[in-house]
């Protein structure tokens, strides 16, 4: 069992839609209206469900926070709990963790998909999800077989460790602005991809990887699509490696973030690669659903991975789960804003001072897609600013922090 530090830090205010000329106030007042009036677009919802949609958009950014309505909804008590705090507030004034997290769940209460009746689990992002992964695109293929070849090489499976750590980095930025999907790989490992990590703590991992024994490692998943199945070759690269004898990959209970992968996804990615044309990625999934039937690979989802809570005020159970694992990968900039608090860290502050409460060893990857981060240099930092204005909302920009508390 790992030991939590028994530090008081002073956590900054967090992020909010009312932060001047801010990623966040342009989030809340242009990105979420445009994606509610997708989600209408894209469906084919009744007119009440649409309308219904409509009136939230109309709330956007300066209506106030109520509580969820949604009668028999499973997670009701949990949210009845989780807004108390922020009633009387706006989407804009309260903290945007919060309000980022409410909002999908208020598209979801807008679309009944906890009520009986034609959209009971309806995934009102479906159609976006299942456009982001093509079979037959050729980083699919050159993914899955450089994974089969490692599948019985557990040397090469280590040696090969930091580049899957790094595609699944880059995997997270599945806008692909940096390069499509089809250059992915041939770009992972140039200077180009080096030059873009704002911090790289890949042998810090690898040295805790050979240090313990192989038990359990879990994952925090992000997106479904191209992202979800890089992680899935990380997993894969993992088990092949002997550094785990069971991964637990930790999925979305409901819809959200538009793209977030839920068991669902999980289970339609492998449906989806097992009929790939190329034999590659059917073998990959094949090896895949064989971990599940063994029990290697688990698909666990909890609604507390739609909590709006920072990962340090989560209640005592999935963090005391976690404690059990030998590492804990947090994909994503979502996840991370979680993990630190989506609060106005100096960008210097050390990551282990911010995680200090994680009770496991811990590996954020994530790509900058907020205007958070800590752990990295001053100088890099005026660097980075000064060649990309945009970089802390881009994606261009990546991190891969390890953090690991006393046994
Ligand atoms: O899929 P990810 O990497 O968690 O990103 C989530 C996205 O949503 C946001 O939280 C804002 O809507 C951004 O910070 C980020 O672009």
């Amino acid at each position: 069992m790992w030991v939590r530090m028994n530090v008081t830090v002073v956590v900054p205010s967090p992020l909010r839609g009312t932060d001047p000329d801010s990623f966040a106030e342009r989030t809340v007042r242009e990105r979420w209206p445009r994606i509610v009036a997708q989600t209408i677009r894209e469906n084919d919802f009744p007119e009440a469900v649409n309308e219904r949609l409509w009136a939230l958009h109309r709330e956007l950014p300066d209506g106030p926070i109520r509580p969820i309505q949604d009668p028999g909804a499973p997670d009701l008590p949990l949210w009845d709990e989780w807004v108390a705090p922020y009633l009387g507030e706006t989407w804009a004034s309260a903290p945007w963790l919060f309000t980022e997290h409410y909002l999908y769940r208020r598209i979801l209460e807008a679309t009944g998909y906890f009520q009986p009746g034609p959209t009971y689990l309806h995934d009102p992002f479906r159609k976006q999800k299942t456009e982001a992964l093509d079979p037959a695109a050729e980083a699919v293929i050159v993914l899955a077989r450089a994974a089969n070849e490692r599948a019985t090489q557990p040397e090469l499976a280590r040696a090969q460790l930091p580049l899957l750590v790094r595609t699944a980095l880059w995997g997270n930025q599945i806008d692909l602005s940096m390069w499509s999907a089809g250059e992915a790989p041939r770009h992972l490992g140039t200077d180009r991809e080096t030059a873009h990590l704002l911090a790289d703590d890949t042998d810090a991992l690898l040295a805790h990887l050979e240090a313990v024994a192989p038990a359990r490692i879990d994952l925090l998943a992000d997106n479904a699509g191209f992202e979800l199945l890089c992680d899935l070759v990380l997993v894969d690269g993992l088990l092949a490696a002997g550094y785990a004898h069971t991964v637990v990959l930790h999925l979305k209970a409901h819809p959200t973030f538009v793209s977030d992968a839920m068991i669902a996804d999980v289970l339609e990615t492998l449906d989806v690669l097992a009929a790939a044309p190329d034999p590659a990625p059917r073998a990959l999934t094949e090896r895949l659903r064989g971990y599940l039937a063994a029990g290697r690979l688990r698909l666990s989802d909890s609604f507390i991975w739609n909590c709006p809570l920072p990962m340090r005020a989560f209640p005592k159970l999935p963090l005391a789960d976690l404690a059990r694992s030998n590492l804990v990968i947090a994909k994503g900039d979502a996840n991370y804003r979680r993990l630190v608090d989506d609060a106005h860290w100096p960008f210097t502050t050390p990551f282990a001072e911010v995680v200090g409460y994680f009770p496991a060893p811990l590996l954020a990857l994530r790509t900058l897609k907020a205007e958070v981060v800590v752990g990295l240099d001053e100088a890099r930092i005026r660097e980075v600013a000064a060649q990309d204005p945009e970089w802390m909302t881009n994606g261009h920009w990546g991190v891969i922090q390890f953090y690991r508390p006393a046994r």
